[in-house]
């Protein structure tokens, strides 16, 4: 049977208006939405956008972004949210599952970026080809009981799959890492790239950025402020204790008693699990998730473009401890990190928080080198 493409449709429907015998209309229009379907579905496992019936090629103003994992939990509204962003012209959707369905939805909404849909390993060059930032939540998620440590076993591998595709195929691009444990997998990413010879540390980055938005939800609930005008530091890594909200230096400058402190501290450090723990084993944040990497990504696009003072926590390539990973203010530019601030003054709890996370944390950078480096 003839695959009927758009122009083919379109002039069969008009012969057959033209007939108007009633049932034979119907049947002809079935017939032709199966073609259409079939049709759909060939394309949609190839690329999502049919190259000889579209003129947009992703060469508008704008960035071109992948998101590795973008069937997922968090990868669906993510690529949701990302479609909806006027700095990005070109959308890559990668994932080892459900990237047609989730890649025809998406490019159906009327903006602007041009979306197009990868599967499995065999795509995931050219997924990423010519990308100026990659957003990375491949990889599985949490359950009731379960550190994030304990998706390393899983995740490990996944993140340095991807970050050789990168390597090889977009060494230059921006690189958010949010796949869990985000304190190990970041350093399997700088290893790859230094494996390769392709590393450069302003360009990757943890997404942290969650922390922030549960810092600055909370702080705003208990201080009876807009959550929007609150801005919460929040420094060190991304699991327990490593996540270490700085409420000295939140703006705008406010002061707390030691119970609220601790209940903020501990409310913001657990806010995954709070999260785990309600989807009772379906997963872990995905919509707060979607937003905040978002959020983050906006802002190193942002940096991308040469806007001035774009500034956010990250989990970062850093020597603003002695550790070589840290999560701190950075200031995004041009290359990416431009700048990396030193923590500021702390307070007395903070400086014992500090040392809890640098503990933490020590463990889990060091596991990360040893699988990528063995
Ligand atoms: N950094 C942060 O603040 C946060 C990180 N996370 C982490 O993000 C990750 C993803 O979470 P969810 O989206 O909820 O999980 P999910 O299971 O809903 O989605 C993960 C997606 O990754 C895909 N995937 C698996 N292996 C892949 C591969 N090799 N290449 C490409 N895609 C692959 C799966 O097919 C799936 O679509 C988890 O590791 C989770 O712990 C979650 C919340 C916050
Ligand atoms: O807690 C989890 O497993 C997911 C995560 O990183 C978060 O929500 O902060």
């Amino acid at each position: 049977m003839k695959q009927h493409g758009g122009g083919d449709v379109s002039q069969r429907i008009a012969t057959i208006s033209a007939h108007l015998n009633p049932h034979k209309l119907q049947f002809e229009l079935c017939i032709l939405n199966i073609c259409a379907y079939n049709h759909n579905l060939k394309m949609e496992r190839s690329s999502g956008l049919e190259s000889a019936i579209c003129r947009a090629k992703g060469g508008a103003p704008g960035f071109r972004v992948a998101i590795l994992g973008a069937a997922g939990g968090i990868g669906q509204p993510l690529s949701m949210l990302m479609k909806m962003n006027p700095l990005v012209s070109l959308l890559h959707l990668y994932d080892v599952a459900n990237t047609p369905g989730v890649t025809s939805d998406i490019s159906h909404m009327d903006t602007s970026a041009v979306v197009r849909g990868f599967l499995g390993p065999q795509q995931l060059e050219n997924a990423l080809t010519g990308m100026d930032l990659v957003i990375i939540p491949a990889g599985v998620p949490r359950k009731p009981g379960m550190t994030r440590d304990d998706l390393f076993n899983i995740n490990a591998g996944i993140v340095k799959t991807l970050c050789e595709g990168v390597a090889k195929c977009c060494s230059k691009a921006i690189v958010n890492i949010i796949s869990n444990p985000v304190n190990s997998t970041v350093p399997i990413a700088a290893e790859v790239f230094k494996k390769s010879g392709t590393y450069d540390p302003r360009r990757l980055l943890g997404v942290t950025m969650l922390d922030v938005v549960r810092a600055n939800t909370f702080v705003a609930e208990v201080l009876g402020l807009d959550p929007r005008e609150v801005d919460v530091p929040v420094v060190g890594g991304h699991a327990g204790v490593s996540i270490l909200p700085l409420l000295s230096q939140m703006k705008p400058t406010c002061s707390f008693t030691s119970e609220e402190t601790a209940y903020l501290t501990s409310r913001i450090q657990n806010g995954g699990t709070e999260v785990v723990e309600a989807k009772a084993g379906a997963g872990s944040a995905t919509l707060s998730m979607a937003y905040a990497a978002v959020k983050f990504a906006d802002a190193c696009l942002r940096g991308l473009r040469g806007d001035a003072n774009v500034i956010e926590c990250a989990f970062v390539p850093s020597t603003v401890t002695e550790l070589p990973f840290f999560a701190s203010k950075v200031r995004l530019g041009r290359n990416g990190i431009e700048e990396i601030y030193p923590l500021g003054p702390l307070n007395e709890s903070e400086r014992v928080g500090l040392e809890m996370a640098k503990k933490e944390l020590a463990g889990s950078i060091e596991k990360g080198v040893s699988f990528a480096t063995k």
